[in-house]
């Protein structure tokens, strides 16, 4: 099965899912100076209901937190999409070590992690449908900077030891995602993937400009969860992230000047 380690990791997924080497794949370098502000673009739109908020879960290859998505109480709206999308989880990528850890790098600055809030198109019957659509799936990604110490991000990382291994989850109610979004929603977006296996090009990528902050010691918090299931051999779970994927001639849009 896919993975992040040297045997089975990005550099090997293309044996599997050849969609690796395909045209609007991610993540991507962001160069600042060759995006091009749209004044079309909208703001985002984004409304968030703690009560929605079901559970948080270790999937294997991040720890995930999972919303009900039968209604629309927690929504993205406007920005570079058209309709409604609704949240279905938010989860995280990051690196062994401070250094590096995000998916998307701007201009080749790579942050400690990064955090993807992921919605669905609900012009599609279901999350899985939508998934393989190329306007399906809307991602919001922000970056997280090494600084204060995060009250919200604390409130996901104080249920770690209830799902320290692989399959591991637990009851996670009344967070509200909104408190992990920076001030300014000023956000550069392009067609793109899911950085994982099956890397369905159905992903519409809007990413913040400003990052969040996340204290050196969180981040270590961070690196406590396993890639392992109970029992077996216990692996950290670190270096979750893939690397940038060529641009390919698509056009990187800028909400702001
Ligand atoms: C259908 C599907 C969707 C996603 C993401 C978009 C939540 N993902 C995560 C892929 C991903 C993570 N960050 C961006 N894309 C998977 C993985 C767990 C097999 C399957
Ligand atoms: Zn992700």
């Amino acid at each position: 099965a896919w993975g992040y380690a040297p045997n089975n990791g990005p550099d090997k997924w293309a044996d599997n899912f050849p969609i690796a080497n395909g045209p609007r794949q991610s993540p991507i370098d962001i160069v600042p100076g060759e995006a091009s502000y749209d004044a079309g673009l909208k703001p985002l739109n984004l409304k968030y209901d703690p009560s929605t908020c079901q559970d948080i879960l270790n999937n294997g290859h991040s720890f995930q937190v999972t919303f009900l998505d039968d209604t629309d109480n927690s929504t993205l709206t406007d920005g570079p999409i058209s309709g409604t999308y609704r949240l279905k989880q938010f989860h995280f990528h990051w690196g062994a070590s401070d250094n590096r850890g995000s998916e998307h790098t701007v201009a080749g600055t790579k942050y400690p992690a990064e955090l993807h809030l992921v919605h669905w198109n609900t012009k599609y019957p279901s999350f899985g449908e939508a998934a393989s659509q190329p306007d399906g799936l809307a991602v919001v990604g922000v970056f997280l900077k090494i600084g204060d110490e995060n009250a919200n991000l604390q409130k996901l990382l104080d249920a770690f030891d209830a799902i320290k291994a692989k399959g591991k989850q637990t009851t996670f109610a009344n967070f509200n995602p909104a408190t992990l979004l920076p001030g300014c929603l000023d956000y550069w977006t392009y067609d793109g993937s899911l950085t994982t296996p099956p890397l369905l090009e159905s992903v519409t990528w809007i990413v913040c400009k400003e990052p969040i902050s996340v204290s050196s010691e969180q981040m270590a918090k961070f690196r406590s969860l396993l890639f392992s299931a109970e029992g077996e051999a216990e692996c950290c779970m670190v270096d979750n992230y893939r690397p940038p994927q060529p641009l390919k001639g698509r056009a990187v849009r800028a909400s702001f000047q």
